[in-house]
């Protein structure tokens, strides 16, 4: 559906060149919603602004539905872009004209009647649930209700791609969660694909089937949401999920506390992770019994990603270190993640260091 082969796009100016975009490759297959997450200044808005041509890149080509955007004139480009909707992060209404004048804008000069652009704009925010602040005008509107519109008006064309810049970024976590739920309605009735850049896991995993980690201009982890959640390749992934998943807080309760402090030089803390059902608790118990050793839970979380349980405990680990060590081999060899955070007297955060260095 969007295939960008080697995208490069560098800003110039008389005294710097930034490469925003250092030869990036994706595909965004037809009807998933495709997330691009990364810090501040990775190069995701210019991704984005790429896919519909609003940025032109500096080398490569783009295609959306199997067009080459990047050969087209302008004027071929204007219409192929009416396939492309996209809402950004401050909405971009126009703040003189009423919702309804709002929404039948870009319906303009398509030779449709009244009564047609009437029943086009109408059926549009009753999809987004706002037919009855038709004649309200923008200022009248919450933060969330104002993205509803920008959503409509986005939709007018009936695209077969919506980008999301930041779409929630300026909403309250609720305000939030409303909107995803409505992108994905939209992704489900309309089968259309949605491209989502965020700064924030915890949007991209509400609602991303596959999304792609960029840093410095660079993808540099892609993957289905529920491996990357459960198997995080890249320093700056494993970030964002410490993040999303609270790691980074509980890190620092257990750097602070003082009875991790003072384990014995046996002792094992340990990460581990699991994905599905295997239920990490049950492990806990049957090595427990089978090693000898005693497995105790400092602390456990499990989200649902997309409906998959993904779970993670911290768990002490006391025994013979020997045996500590096959039960560890034991929950690997099961297909469970375990990444030891204190063995030998000596505290590991890995996930938070880098967390704690950046925030
Ligand atoms: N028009 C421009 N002129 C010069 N440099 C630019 C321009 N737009 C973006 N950049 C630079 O390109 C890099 C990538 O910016 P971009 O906005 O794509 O990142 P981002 O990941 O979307 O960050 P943010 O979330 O802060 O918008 C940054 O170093 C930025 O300063």
């Amino acid at each position: 559906m969007i295939l960008l082969q080697d995208v490069k796009k560098s800003y110039f100016s008389k005294n710097n060149t930034v490469h925003a975009l250092k030869k990036v490759n994706l595909h965004i297959r037809r009807g998933e919603i495709f997330g691009i997450i990364g810090y501040s200044g990775a190069g995701k808005s210019t991704l984005i602004r790429c896919i519909n041509l609003l940025e032109r890149p500096t080398s490569g080509k783009v295609f959306v539905n199997g067009i080459e955007l990047t050969s087209l004139s302008e004027k071929e480009l204007r219409k192929s872009r009416e396939k492309i909707g996209m809402i950004f992060q401050h909405f971009n209404l126009m703040n003189s004209r009423n919702v309804f004048k709002n929404v039948a804008y870009p319906l303009r000069g398509k030779g449709l009647s009244k009564d047609e652009i009437r029943d086009r704009v109408f059926s549009l925010l009753e999809l987004v649930g706002l037919k009855d602040k038709a004649y309200s005008y923008p200022s009248q509107l919450s933060g969330g209700q104002k993205q509803r519109v920008a959503i409509a008006r986005a939709l007018a064309n009936d695209p077969e791609v919506l980008l999301c810049d930041e779409a929630t970024s300026a909403l309250d976590p609720q305000t939030t969660q409303s909107i995803l739920r409505l992108l994905k309605d939209i992704n489900e009735k309309l089968n259309l694909t949605i491209v989502l850049i965020s700064h924030q896991m915890e949007v991209v995993k509400e609602i991303c089937n596959r999304i792609a980690v960029m840093e410095n201009g660079e993808i540099v982890e892609e993957g289905n949401i529920v491996d990357i959640f459960s198997n995080p390749k890249a320093n700056i992934t494993r970030e964002f999920i410490a993040s999303a998943m609270h790691y980074d807080k509980i890190y620092e309760i257990l750097d602070r506390d003082p009875f991790i402090r003072d384990l014995s030089k046996d002792d094992v803390v340990a990460k581990i992770s699991f994905v599905g059902q295997n239920t990490g608790q049950a492990f806990i118990s049957k090595i427990s019994i089978e090693y000898r050793i005693h497995a105790s839970i400092l602390f456990g979380n499990v989200e649902s990603i997309q409906g998959v349980p993904v779970g993670n405990l911290i768990v002490h680990f006391t025994g013979e270190n020997e045996k500590i060590q096959r039960a560890i081999k034991y929950l690997e060899d099961s297909g469970i993640k375990v990444e030891v955070i204190k063995s030998d007297g000596v505290i590991e955060f890995s996930d938070a260091k880098r967390n704690r260095a950046i925030s």
